[in-house]
């Protein structure tokens, strides 16, 4: 594509350099060069891609997108400086790639808790309705039957035009995408159109990046922005009806869900059961009941979500009730990997203080024995990670009767200060623990002392199936592991 048709509308300076050229290939990466690219230079929070620019001359890079002041001494070069080279790329890429969401129904999806789980839920309501459908979120991307591992949930912008380019050629017509506080705030969503934003909930987390709680609210209402049709929000959510005070007034139409607040999209008459929720969904037209295969009220909240952005775009009832009933299990998300009589083993991705609270809640009231938790903090050793640790160890000490305090992925975090704080957190609430830091001992350990009565749940990790300790992703399968650790106890015998 030519130069200036891929620098259309992206204010920058023309340092040096032919404009009259063609690009053939972009990358933020000068791993990713290839003769004649584009080289966009980030000043990232590990390194600064202005490091890279030579090494990207080196490989064929015949034009330099930067913000910094860097001498670049081959003449051959193209050099542009910009102010914002995320948004600059944003934008590029959207040029690049022609502008895909222009002919995609985008539907965005964020919160703390809840994206995926809702994400999976209106993919399946969508397919029932036999509509062609992809998905871009924490478990990986689909498109059609392919299914790409993305490094973040919402993947950087270059990347996601690229994706979305694949689904507009494969004819999708829908895609849902779970779109993290990160992306909204690094500008990896920028120039991307949506038709339809979907807000769950907002508790803390996050907060090294974000600093406090306003910041991390302002960095989530971004999305309902950029949206054109619907603003899809939860009623019941402290700062959802804070959004939608601000989203009154807005091009997009808003819609609220909720349980116990007045809401568009409401449910009643709810039954709930160790694996599944009943409950009778109103809209403005008709009622009906439908069961989720998932227990609780957060996932009668992120049913919610799902019909209603369903309802909206024209998708019947009869069809919402099958789509969500088809969802038989998602992975992590309340998996329940080993169940006898009254003893059951759940692996849940529950990571944030709220998710924890919620879920062993849920788990309360069909626990005979005692409620056995296995968690880690995945936080850094920042004054917003000791927060974490604090939060979730009150919860593990509030709501289990006894957790055993374990790593979840350490990365390059002082193992010992991470589960210290967390076993002081746990001590303060006074809540009974053991520390074992080796997170397959810790599973084990929980096997053994379980009675036929208890429940065991394994918090953290849910679909993942690797364990990052320093820069190294060792495999790590809780599932196996909890199998394992079974048949020793209980068959060998
Ligand atoms: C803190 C953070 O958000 N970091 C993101 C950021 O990386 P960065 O700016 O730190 O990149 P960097 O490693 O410093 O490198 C700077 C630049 O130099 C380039 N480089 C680097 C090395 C080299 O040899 N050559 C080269 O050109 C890099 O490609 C980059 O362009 O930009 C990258 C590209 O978009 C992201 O992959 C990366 O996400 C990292 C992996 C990450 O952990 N992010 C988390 C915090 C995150 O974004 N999470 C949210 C989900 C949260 C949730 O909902 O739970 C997400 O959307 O995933
Ligand atoms: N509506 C909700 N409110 C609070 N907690 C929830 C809700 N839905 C799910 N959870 C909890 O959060 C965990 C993660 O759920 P889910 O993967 O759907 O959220 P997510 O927003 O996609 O998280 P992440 O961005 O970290 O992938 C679940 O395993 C469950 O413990």
């Amino acid at each position: 594509m030519e130069l200036t048709t891929v620098l259309k509308n992206v204010q920058f300076e023309h340092l040096k350099g032919n404009l009259d050229i063609n690009i053939p290939t972009i990358a933020y990466d000068s791993r990713e060069i290839r003769e004649g690219s584009m080289f966009v230079a980030i000043t990232g929070f590990t390194v600064d891609g202005h490091v890279f620019i030579d090494k990207a001359i080196e490989k064929g890079a015949s034009v330099i997108v930067l913000e910094k002041d860097v001498p670049i001494h081959d003449n051959k070069v193209t050099v542009i400086k910009v102010g914002n080279p995320r948004n600059a790329l944003a934008k590029i890429a959207a040029n690049f790639y022609n502008h895909p969401t222009e002919n995609l129904n985008l539907v965005g999806i964020t919160g703390t808790n809840g994206k995926t789980s809702t994400s999976y839920l209106l993919k399946s309501i969508y397919e029932e309705a036999q509509k062609s459908i992809a998905l871009i979120g924490t478990i990986g991307t689909v498109i059609n039957n392919k299914v790409i591992q993305n490094k973040n949930t919402t993947p950087e912008s270059l990347n996601l035009q690229q994706f979305f380019t694949e689904m507009v050629e494969d004819k999708i017509e829908t895609c849902m995408m779970e779109v993290s506080s990160h992306a909204l705030n690094l500008d990896r969503v920028a120039y991307s159109q949506f038709n339809t934003g979907i807000f769950t909930n907002l508790t803390p987390d996050h907060l090294e990046l974000h600093k406090n709680m306003e910041e991390y609210f302002n960095a989530k209402a971004k999305l309902f922005d950029m949206t054109k049709q619907f603003n899809i929000i939860n009623a019941d959510d402290y700062y959802g009806q804070k959004l939608i005070d601000m989203c009154k007034n807005k091009q997009a139409k808003l819609i609220t869900y909720g349980i116990d607040n007045q809401a568009d999209i409401y449910a009643t008459d709810i039954e709930y059961s160790f694996d599944r929720t009943s409950f009778v969904v109103n809209t403005p037209s008709d009622s009906l009941r439908l069961t989720v295969n998932l227990p609780g009220d957060i996932y009668v909240l992120n049913s919610l979500a799902a019909i209603a952005c369903a309802y909206y775009n024209g998708i019947s009832l009869p069809i919402i009730k099958k789509g969500i009933e088809n969802v038989k299990q998602i992975s992590g998300r309340f998996e329940v990997i080993y169940e006898k009589d009254d003893f059951r083993v759940v692996v849940d991705f529950a990571h944030t203080e709220d998710a924890l609270q919620k879920t062993l809640s849920t788990v309360r009231p069909y626990t005979k024995g005692r409620i056995i938790l296995v968690f880690g903090v995945y936080a850094d050793l920042s004054e917003s990670g000791t927060e974490k640790r604090n939060g979730m160890g009150r919860v593990a000490a509030e709501y289990a009767d006894f957790s055993i305090v374990t790593l979840d992925n350490p990365k390059h975090n002082n193992p010992f200060t991470v589960i210290n704080e967390t076993k002081q957190a746990i001590e303060r609430n006074r809540g009974n623990y053991k520390a074992i830091p080796d997170r397959k001992e810790a599973i084990e350990y929980a096997v053994n002392m379980s009675t036929d009565k208890d429940i065991i749940v394994i918090a953290g990790k849910g679909h993942e199936r690797t364990q990052i300790i320093g820069d190294t992703e060792v495999p790590f399968n809780e599932k196996d592991i909890v199998l394992h650790a079974i048949e020793r106890k209980y068959v060998q015998s």
